[in-house]
């Protein structure tokens, strides 16, 4: 890594001047930030490299968003290192970068058009409005929807070609068409060899990543495609006929039972107790070993970490 910290000396080269097909567009190294005594972000490494999809999860305050900070240059690690086209972030490196922050970044009391002139003017290039948002060009952003914000905030975020995208739960609140469609333009971002870093609390984006990683309480836990993280990781269902009451059942043994669809799940729980409990409740069925899902295994993860 030929980064400094943000607090380092400034680094010979030019912003993606050394940055190869495999060398990331942004890196963590063993990254720490501290407020006070508390560590929000602890001994965390993390890159995104040209093309590829990296997925940042973890529940409420587990860090993510701090770290992202630290990429961005907005917030000095306390300690460990971060680079963007590796040097140290700085305002020449973040005009490479498409940031769509959770609030969105935007000016709510200046109209769709004026947010997109001022984005353009201050990266010396933009793009038209899609039609999307044509309509709303001379409205107030504060008086549009939060769908309409939310393609506006990504529409500025791409107007400008950056060769890495960073999106902090880009979906949150969206619909499902306008979060899918969100989606097929992060895909065509990517295939066009943009990097792309993006945290989110829903499993089915997450499976639409290259790779993964998690955080909790400040540390990352776990990283790697949706396949290396479940690893062998199982699951058992229950079949039958009765799946309230075995649902009941098994949730008052204290086992952690959920529920897809109708289906009774149990993540990393072997065969045994789920029996125990069922026939002491009188209830009849035959439980199935599968493999766990994505969500299941995360769960299990922050289960044992919080425990
Ligand atoms: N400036 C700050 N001063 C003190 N504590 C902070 C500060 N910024 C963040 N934190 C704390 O650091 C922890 C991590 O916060 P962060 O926002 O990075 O989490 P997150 O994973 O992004 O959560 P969310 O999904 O809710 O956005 C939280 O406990 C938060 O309260």
């Amino acid at each position: 890594m030929t980064s400094q910290t943000t607090s380092g000396s400034t680094s010979s080269q030019r912003p993606g001047a050394g940055a190869g097909p495999d060398l990331p567009l942004v890196e963590a190294l063993d990254a720490v930030k501290k407020f006070g005594d508390f560590t929000a972000v602890d001994h965390v490494s993390l890159d995104v490299k040209p093309g590829e999809i990296v997925g940042l999860l973890g529940a409420n305050g587990a860090g993510k968003t701090t770290l992202i900070k630290m990429l961005l240059g907005l917030s000095v690690p306390t300690s460990g290192a971060v680079a963007m086209f590796g040097q140290a972030p700085s305002r020449d490196t973040r005009r490479d970068l498409g940031y769509v922050p959770q609030g969105l970044g935007l000016w709510e009391d200046m109209t769709v058009k004026e947010n997109t002139d001022f984005a353009a003017a201050s990266f010396g290039k933009g793009k038209p409005l899609p039609a999307s948002l044509e309509p709303s060009a001379n409205r107030l952003v504060g008086e549009i929807g939060l769908g309409l914000q939310r393609q506006l905030a990504f529409h500025i975020a791409l107007s400008h070609e950056p060769r890495i995208l960073i999106l902090d739960e880009p979906t949150s609140g969206v619909d499902p068409l306008s979060r899918a469609r969100l989606w097929d333009a992060v895909h065509e971002q990517a295939e066009s060899g943009t990097g792309v870093l993006v945290t989110t609390h829903y499993m089915q984006e997450a499976q639409q990543c290259d790779r993964l990683v998690l955080m909790s309480a400040g540390k990352k836990v776990t990283a790697g495609t949706e396949a290396d993280i479940i690893g062998d990781t199982t699951a058992c269902e229950v079949d039958t006929t009765d799946w309230a009451a075995a649902f009941d059942a098994l949730d008052a043994a204290g086992l952690p039972v959920t529920l897809a669809g109708r289906t009774v799940r149990l993540a990393d729980t072997p065969p045994q107790p789920i029996h125990q409990a069922l026939d002491a409740a009188g209830i009849t069925a035959t439980i199935r070993q599968v493999p766990a899902t994505l969500e299941e295994k995360m769960t299990s993860i922050d289960r044992a970490i919080r425990h």
